[in-house]
């Protein structure tokens, strides 16, 4: 495989604005950027970089699951950089550049432990049948004030006049203002790292806010939306702000989403959830039955911590069920009114939590498994339907229950293989011993008192 290198005009902006290091990144299943940097010119003469495969599949604690997972004698991968992906560091004082990487194994593939093999793997499948996904992933976070202190609960950060957000001020403007610095420089990042954002809202929660990405290539969305968490945390330190992803980081208020918007284009680019009359068409209906069936089983791919499930309560807009329907927020899977060309089904169950590429993988995978196995939905949910007994699909409640039901189900292993099956089980493993292991302050304050 021929390596590749920057084109001349890449080159020349490297070099004409004083760029010392390129970073070679890409995400690991948590989500976090991983990788290592070269010096400008290294990069621009096409040297090659490897790393070891296990890096791809670290726990988010920073130990690795055992090597019969990754290999037995730590092997390398290859960095291979993706050239579309190259941009300016929007966060470096002295100028650096990014380029997002795939890891290549010795044999010429891509490895299928890193995340964005996954990706890669379901948009194939997805091409061979001369399909797009076309996807909009909207993400919510809440800023806080910075704290050290992992045992105490966040705090929100100081607003202008020395106030403090009570929540529940939804869609209001006074806060976006309050933050105006911050994100005036997340605007500028995104510009920079080629992110196309589309709407900003302030969300339910105290200081909680919701960003949505313009729909578009799902690959370039994944890369856009691990871009953007990447930016905001690194923008958030810039400006005394900890910027969180979790999917429940406060008790009693609502938790942060990474809803995903789809739909599929033929090779000529037209939906192909709608027939030529606007109706829906038979592939929109077996999608949907697709997510009923293989969501509950790709459930830690999306909600990939203890916390995640902690975001499923009544009442504060999050999803409790596998039920779909039209403008009806009281579902997991919302249909929104549209247009026939832009017939499409909101995913509401990934949190902010997820690694992006991943929770991408698993919905567009399950849908295009329900196309391939011609599934049929539920009948749509009429009303609100939070507290009514429904006939789709229940979804595992804890991380345990969604990995026993991850690794009883053939979804995963039919779309991401055993390889990465196997190791990704193993990952949540490590991470959830670690959980189990852990006292918490719950446990102090109640019951230390009581033996
Ligand atoms: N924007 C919304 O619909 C709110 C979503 C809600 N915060 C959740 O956790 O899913």
């Amino acid at each position: 495989m021929q390596h590749p290198v920057p084109s001349a005009e890449q080159a020349q902006w490297l070099t004409a604005s004083g760029v010392r290091d390129v970073e070679l990144a890409f995400a690991d299943v948590t989500g976090f950027a991983r990788g290592k940097t070269l010096p400008s010119g290294a990069f621009i003469a096409g040297q090659q970089l490897r790393i070891a495969r296990a890096v791809a599949i670290q726990s988010c604690i920073g130990e690795f699951p055992d090597y019969r997972f990754y290999g037995e004698n730590d092997p390398d991968v290859l960095l291979l950089p993706d050239m579309a992906t190259l941009r300016p560091v929007p966060w470096a004082d002295t100028p650096r550049a990014l380029v997002l990487c795939d890891n290549i194994d010795h044999d010429g593939s891509l490895s299928p432990l890193a995340p964005r093999s996954a990706l890669k793997n379901v948009l194939a499948r997805y091409a061979a049948r001369g399909w797009a996904p076309v996807v909009a992933p909207e993400l919510e976070f809440y800023l806080f004030a910075p704290d050290a202190d992992a045992d105490a609960p966040f705090q929100n950060p100081a607003l202008r006049g020395g106030r403090r957000e009570r929540g529940f001020d939804s869609f209001s403007f006074s806060t976006l203002n309050d933050h105006e610095a911050f994100f005036d420089d997340i605007y500028r990042g995104c510009e920079l790292l080629g992110i196309h954002t589309d709407t900003w809202v302030h969300e339910m929660g105290p200081s909680q806010f919701e960003i949505n990405l313009k729909h578009g290539d799902a690959l370039a969305l994944a890369d856009q939306t691990f871009l953007f968490k990447t930016l905001l945390k690194e923008t958030g330190l810039r400006h005394g702000l900890r910027v969180v992803c979790m999917a429940k980081p406060l008790a009693g208020q609502p938790g942060s989403s990474m809803h995903i918007h789809q739909s599929v284009v033929d090779g000529n680019g037209r939906n192909v959830f709608s027939q030529v009359n606007g109706e829906a068409s038979h592939a929109f209906q077996h999608y949907i039955a697709g997510l009923q069936r293989y969501l509950p089983q790709l459930m830690p791919l999306y909600c990939p911590s203890p916390n995640s499930f902690r975001r499923f309560v009544k009442g504060l807009a999050a999803p409790v069920n596998l039920s779909w329907g039209i403008d009806n927020r009281s579902v997991g899977l919302r249909v929104p009114v549209s247009g026939a060309e832009a017939r499409r089904v909101e995913n509401r169950l990934p949190g902010c939590d997820a690694n992006p590429y991943l929770a991408l993988a698993a919905s567009l995978g399950a849908g295009l498994l329900g196309v391939e196995e011609e599934l049929q939905p539920t009948a749509a949910a009429e009303g609100n339907v939070f507290n009514q007994q429904l006939d789709a699909p229940e979804l595992p409640a804890t991380l345990e229950a969604a990995l026993a039901a991850m690794q009883q189900g053939a979804g995963c292993r039919k779309l991401f293989g055993d390889a990465f099956s196997a190791a990704y089980a193993a990952v949540k493993e490590v991470e959830l011993a670690s959980f189990q292991g852990e006292i918490s302050a719950w446990e102090r304050r109640y019951l230390a008192t009581l033996a």
